[in-house]
């Protein structure tokens, strides 16, 4: 399966997926919270926010290596986790894997992701010769601590390098095209594999995930003890809890609203990140999701205060489209866009991108 005719933009793919893909996994894929505010919030705020390029600079030619928590990529893009890829491709998160590693980016493996864990590991690394492809880890954490505890352990077995822990999911959001489509079961053949053997079960099912209101900061804690891996919250977006996870140790801060698929109506991940970025004061990196189509987008994102952005639905949109190759071209879009952003800024290198060059609305 490969498309007929070459795409040009990430806004090209997600037509071309949608051609694709059964229509209701489509809408789950693509749909938000409730009214979807957010969801259109999160790309139109880049859209409103200008960049204002610096001439003359005689600037070298671009260079987007970045190092994450430890981690070198090749640019300040990575994968966000998205669950559920086997009902995107049958190849699943073995596709994406193949190509984060190719493009030598950092894949954030969901912890509802439809191939175990060591087995994405296993195919990333064969494609670097058998070097670490940097993997990170995405978890909920459980109520049930021992299920917790394991799904923590199999992330590190697998190699994963940073444990991303998703905070902005007290409850499920309220997806009404998932409701209109009565859209509440997965099929048979997509099980969340890395559930299996775990909590003394060797089901795959979903059902065995709580998302939960009684997770709180203790939890954060309790993980820190569990695991030697940096920790990133996901999901942050009041600047008080920015201090907060900041003041508690954890490693990194994802401004993320869920790609709006959580709570409807809150800010833009961009319109919220420069007040983040002022309370956390450089203390620990900050990345950002949501919305981020091109690649003047990460300069804007990095210009306030990010350190590297990540991208959910477009990695979909490539695997819909066409397997690995459809997520290769996916990233090699944004690294020619960034490329050519930097270089029309008057920069050379993600370090150099700095707050003047973006006016905000
Ligand atoms: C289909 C889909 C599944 C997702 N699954 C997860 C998940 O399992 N865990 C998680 O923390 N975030 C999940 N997210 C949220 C993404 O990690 C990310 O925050 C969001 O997609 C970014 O916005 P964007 O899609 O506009 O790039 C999911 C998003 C989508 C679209
Ligand atoms: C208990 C199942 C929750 C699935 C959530 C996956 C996700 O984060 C998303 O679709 O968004």
């Amino acid at each position: 399966m490969s498309t007929e005719r070459p795409l040009f933009a990430i806004r090209e793919f997600e037509r071309a997926a949608r051609d694709r893909l059964d229509p209701v996994h489509h809408d789950y894929f693509a749909g938000g919270a409730q009214d979807e505010h957010t969801v259109r919030a999160n790309e139109s705020a880049f859209a409103a926010i200008n960049l204002v390029p610096r001439v003359l600079r005689g600037a070298e030619p671009p260079s987007l290596e970045v190092n994450l928590l430890g981690c070198s990529a090749t640019m300040p893009v990575l994968l966000a986790p998205t669950a559920f890829h086997r009902l995107a491709h049958p190849e699943a998160e073995l596709a994406t894997a193949r190509a984060a590693a190719a493009a030598g980016v950092i894949m954030t493996v969901a912890m509802l992701s439809t191939v175990a864990v060591e087995r994405i590991a296993e195919e990333a690394r064969a494609v670097l010769g058998g070097a670490d492809p940097g993997l990170w880890f995405q978890l909920y954490p459980q109520p049930d601590e021992e299920l917790t505890r394991a799904l923590v352990r199999r992330a590190e077995s697998a190699g994963c390098r940073a444990l991303v822990v998703t905070v902005d999911s007290a409850a499920l959001g309220r997806h009404e095209r998932n409701d209109r489509n009565d859209f509440h079961q997965l099929p048979d053949h997509v099980q969340c594999e890395n559930l299996r053997g775990l909590g003394g079960s060797d089901s795959g099912d979903v059902r065995r995930v709580t998302l939960s209101p009684e997770i709180s900061w203790r939890h954060i804690e309790k993980l820190r003890e569990m695991t030697r891996m940096p920790i990133v919250l996901k999901g942050v977006l009041h600047p008080a809890d920015a201090r907060l996870a900041v003041e508690g140790g954890v490693d990194a801060i994802f401004v993320s609203n869920h790609g709006g698929r959580q709570l409807d109506t809150t800010p833009a991940s961009i319109t919220q990140l420069p007040l983040l970025a002022e309370e956390v004061g450089g203390r620990v990196p900050l990345l950002l999701d949501g919305g981020v189509r091109r690649g003047t987008d990460v300069v804007k994102a990095l210009a306030l205060g990010a350190d590297a952005v990540a991208l959910g639905r477009p990695i979909v949109w490539g695997l819909a489209a066409d397997g690995a190759d459809g997520v290769a071209k996916v990233l090699g879009l944004m690294r020619s866009e960034l490329d050519n952003a930097l270089a029309l800024c008057g920069v050379a290198t993600p370090k150099e991108i700095t707050r003047d060059l973006v006016s905000l609305p």
